[in-house]
């Protein structure tokens, strides 16, 4: 299959914006691109771009994709009061409320220019299906890449931590389960639409002990490593009284920090701690909307970049973040360094460098995604500028970044279409939505919350 998208502003991330130029897909890679008029390329659909702009897909760095059906709760808690309420209605979850929470999640992600995800799925309740092959079968069928990380809890409130006793699983239980996702699901190759990494779930819901045998497996079997680090100041407060450590420290001495690590939020650290990162190679999802809806602080995202920490974008669940578009993260990243920085902190090609090539390094992929280059995958958001509101500024990157959510003309995936004209197209946008809501109403009437 060829296609040749043509008479369209790319905005490539690697190399110069081109403000009439064209691409051409081949099979699940982009063969070429350039400037002016597209060549013949006999065969080959023809897809004409203009009013159009052409970017990477985006990469969503950290998810809870399960976390879409208790949407709206705890609206005024900060992260430990939200997680306290919520962890006893996620210990109502089963694999149907996960699969429906999961496609709706994904759906909305390809809607807002995702084409890669990730989802840190890190509560098991006994007995109730398959969660884990519930968001992989979700991702099949909406057509993203996906990055699943299997995470875990295993430290309690009777042994220090914060979720219940009844939430969390048993560290032998966890380490097999985890080994058999990777095992069934993790596929390693070129061009993989699905890479397993191992995620135990944060500092204050996790022994040591999961933590170190976590990261031996990982690396055992060649895998990422993600978790939640130094995303409150009470987080920190909690490491220093039971751990004798912040946050960073704690990582460094289990072993976590290199290159084969990123780290959600990230928002409290100190100038030693991003020496860490950059000097490890540790990166960084940055989820600014979640981190403001929780009143978590704003991660010193400039800082971190002019001192060579990656940093990836992220929605974070959408209990603490009600149905963030990706590409909003870009404008709501921009803001906040802004806010914090000055109006230099953060560019708007910068913001979309995070939510591309940033994401795509967080995942391992910088060689084959987050860029439009001849022979990476062919994953390319095409976002019509020449609606009324993005028509009215010259510079389609800033209408894209500043402005309001723009439509998508096209998302393709390896090439395969998944968006056209503002619709989903590899499955009914509507029914995905139906199987949401139901997955919300049946969480909450299991968790004896109506
Ligand atoms: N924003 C979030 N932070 C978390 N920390 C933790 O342990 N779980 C979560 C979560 O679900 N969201």
């Amino acid at each position: 299959m060829s296609l040749v998208i043509e008479n369209v502003h790319l905005a490539p991330v690697a190399g110069p914006e081109i403000p009439s130029g064209w691409l051409l897909v081949e099979g699940d890679r982009i063969a070429a691109l350039g400037e002016g008029p597209a060549p013949g390329a006999p065969g080959a659909e023809r897809l004409d771009g203009s009013g159009c702009l052409a970017t990477p897909g985006l990469v969503n760095t950290h998810h809870h994709l399960y976390q879409w059906a208790s949407q709206g709760l705890a609206q005024d808690a900060t992260l430990f009061e939200w997680l306290v309420a919520l962890y006893r209605v996620w210990a109502a979850m089963d694999a149907e409320i996960v699969r429906g929470a999961a496609g709706a999640g994904l759906g909305w992600l390809a809607l807002s220019g995702c084409t890669t995800s990730s989802d840190h799925h890190y509560l098991f309740p006994k007995g109730r299906g398959d969660l884990f092959a519930a968001g992989v079968e979700a991702a099949r069928e909406v057509g993203l890449r996906f990055h699943p990380a299997r995470g875990s809890m295993d430290r309690g409130e009777s042994r220090g931590g914060l979720p219940p006793d009844e939430v969390v699983e048993d560290l032998e239980d966890i380490l097999a389960a985890t080994a058999e996702a990777v095992d069934a699901y993790h596929d390693p190759s070129p061009s993989s639409m699905l890479r397993v990494a191992v995620a135990p779930c944060s500092p204050f819901s996790v022994s040591g002990e999961l933590m170190s045998e976590s990261a031996a497996l990982a690396r055992d079997k060649g895998v990422r490593l993600h978790t939640h680090l130094a995303e409150t100041a009470d987080e920190e407060e909690h490491c220093l009284a039971q751990l004798g450590l912040r946050p960073v420290d704690y990582l460094e001495k289990l072993g976590w920090l290199g290159p084969d690590v990123w780290l959600a939020h990230a928002v409290h650290l100190s100038d030693a701690d991003i020496a860490r990162l950059a000097l490890t190679g540790t990166g960084a999802a940055h989820c600014p909307s979640s981190n403001g809806r929780l009143g978590a602080g704003i991660a010193r995202v400039s800082e971190m970049l002019r001192r060579g920490v990656n940093v990836g974008l992220g929605v974070d669940g959408a209990a603490s973040s009600e149905l963030t578009p990706l590409a909003g993260e870009m404008r709501q990243a921009l803001l906040f360094q802004r806010a914090r920085y000055g109006p230099a902190a953060l560019t708007a090609r910068q913001a979309l460098e995070l939510a591309t090539l940033g994401g795509a390094r967080n995942l391992g992929r910088g060689d084959e995604l987050g860029t439009l280059e001849a022979g990476k995958l062919a994953d390319i958001a095409l976002w019509r500028v020449d609606g009324p509101y993005a028509a009215a500024v010259a510079d389609p990157v800033c209408a894209l970044v500043f402005g309001p959510a723009l439509p998508l003309a096209r998302l393709l995936v390896g090439g395969r279409t998944v968006v056209a004209d503002g619709e989903l197209r590899t499955t009914p946008q509507d029914a995905l939505g139906r199987a949401g809501a139901e997955a919300r109403r049946r969480l909450l009437r299991l968790a004896g919350e109506v």
